[in-house]
């Protein structure tokens, strides 16, 4: 989840990785001394099975715990791993003997491949600011303020958003039920009011879906050009003394959420306003994650990894890769926000703190351009190293677990190094036959696959990891083509 209209690509802020081999891999992930516990924060999402009650029959198996070549594997263990594609939903097939009683009634356990959630994670073209405003000088497109009863939300859309919504076989479909009594409003040690835990929250547990109040498209304000021509209306409220300049638009940048673009006579990436979900605030060790839903018409947020009871309930308005930069950097890009970020990660980071916050992030960011960039070639090393009986698997997955560990200090879920490193954690348990820690593995990857279920059931977009949705005007981007 990010902040609407402020939010920009950021991925190339990364440092290069340069040499992609699982060795460097694991020494990436060497472990650090151990950070203090923040108190505000639960620590173990490492060892926790939070899916126990789940049948272990894999419908969707990580791409690259499968191998029905695996030497060493059981026959039906092989099958159950078998990759299939992505949206293809096998009837659920038991696992092995340890969950014999399991039946196909009891449903499948969808998994998303690494490279699913990174397929997710790409978005449209987006057209520039010139193409843009050539359309809107030709009338191309024209901005108009609606209302959409059948959501009860104000918008501000360009020309053919609200006739295509409207067209929509079903729209809007029902919103679906999040978990009853599960947080509250309250004060927030970071700012303002915020949202807490009232009970312990699973990860992938549905908290909220909310549909929007207002919508804007985040042209509306960026663009210069049309800011100007907004700022010359008249403005019935405007104080006369200048220091309550546009007190509208300072609460819709605060408190917007980007929810992707819609679609119209010109794909436009457009910000939402929402009663309860704009009260997140921002922690660079977010708990929760969020998710765009067009043909419900709602936003649905879920716990990104398992949430202690009167934990805040927090997001980033920073993106994946953002969250992966120095405390300063951080700093940085939150200036846009306007205010000084008060979460653990980054108070750590005061004078007098160590900076082992900036060093396992460093790390983790390194990973994830490994994994992301050189994915396959890593996998296809890991793979012969498992098939090969004269090597000591062990090595490999103390790297793998060194990643995790790192994740676990900063409390930070990153879907795709989570995705990547279950997956091979898996795909040495199988080729080990250890079926208890193959199935740990599995169920990890399926929790992480819980985040990406839309609404709808299907597999949401991933509104976090933006490749091209950049600010709108200040980017040159923002306008799906
Ligand atoms: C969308 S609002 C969040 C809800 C807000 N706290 C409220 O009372 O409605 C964003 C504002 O909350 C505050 N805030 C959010 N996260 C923060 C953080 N990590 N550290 C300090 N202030 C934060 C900042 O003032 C920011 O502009």
């Amino acid at each position: 989840m990010k902040r609407g209209f402020l939010s920009k690509d950021s991925s190339a802020k990364f440092k290069a990785a340069t040499s992609p081999s699982p060795a460097v891999e694991a020494s990436v992930a060497a472990p650090p001394a151990a950070k203090p516990v923040s108190p505000t924060f639960k620590r173990g999402f490492l060892n926790k099975e939070s899916h126990a009650k789940h049948t272990l029959s894999v419908s969707n198996a990580p791409a690259i715990a499968t191998s029905a070549a695996t030497p060493g594997l059981t026959k039906s263990v092989a099958a159950d791993f078998k990759a299939v594609e992505p949206v293809a939903c096998m009837p659920a097939k038991p696992f092995n003997k340890p969950i014999a009683e399991a039946t196909p009634e009891e449903g499948s356990v969808e998994v998303p491949s690494p490279q699913s959630i990174m397929v997710s994670r790409t978005e449209g073209r987006m057209c520039t600011t010139e193409e843009f405003l050539e359309k809107a000088r030709r009338g191309a497109v024209q901005r108009i303020m609606t209302y959409l009863p059948p959501v009860e939300t104000g918008c501000l859309f360009f020309t053919g958003v609200k006739e295509r919504l409207l067209a929509r076989l079903s729209w809007p479909a029902p919103i679906p039920e999040a978990a009853q009594n599960c947080y509250q409003i309250g004060d927030s040690l970071l700012g303002g009011l915020g949202l807490f835990a009232v009970r312990n929250i699973k990860l992938g547990e549905l908290i909220i879906v909310e549909r929007p109040l207002l919508i804007t498209s985040t042209a509306m304000r960026m663009e210069n050009e049309i800011q100007l021509l907004i700022r010359a209306l008249s403005n019935c409220r405007w104080n006369g003394n200048g220091a309550n300049e546009e007190p509208m638009m300072g609460m819709v940048e605060t408190n917007s959420i980007s929810i992707d673009y819609l679609p119209g006579d010109i794909d436009m990436t457009y910000g939402a306003i929402f009663n309860v979900v704009s009260r997140f605030n921002h922690s660079c060790s977010l708990s929760v994650f969020g998710s765009w839903d067009v043909q419900s018409f709602s936003y649905s947020v879920r716990a990104r990894r398992d949430i202690s009871a009167d934990e805040e309930l927090t997001y980033s308005y920073l993106d994946s890769s953002e969250l992966l930069t120095p405390c300063a950097e951080r700093a940085a890009e939150l200036k846009r926000y306007s205010f000084k970020c008060k979460c653990p990660s980054c108070t750590d980071m005061e004078p007098g703190h160590s900076n082992q916050s900036d060093e396992n992030r460093e790390r983790l960011g390194m990973s994830l351009i490994l994994t992301i960039k050189h994915g396959e070639t890593m996998l296809r090393a890991i793979q012969t190293i498992i098939d090969n009986p004269k090597e000591d698997v062990n090595g490999l997955v103390t790297g793998f677990l060194n990643t995790l560990v790192l994740m676990e200090q900063e409390q930070l879920v990153d879907d795709v190094l989570c995705a990547f490193h279950y997956s091979c954690l898996c795909k040495v348990a199988l080729a080990t036959k250890n079926e208890k820690k193959a199935r740990k593995w599995v169920l990890k990857a399926a929790d992480i696959g819980q985040l990406y279920k839309g609404p709808d059931g299907g597999w949401a977009r991933v509104a976090q990891y933006p490749r091209q949705s950049g600010w709108w005007g200040r980017r040159n981007h923002g306008v799906a083509a």
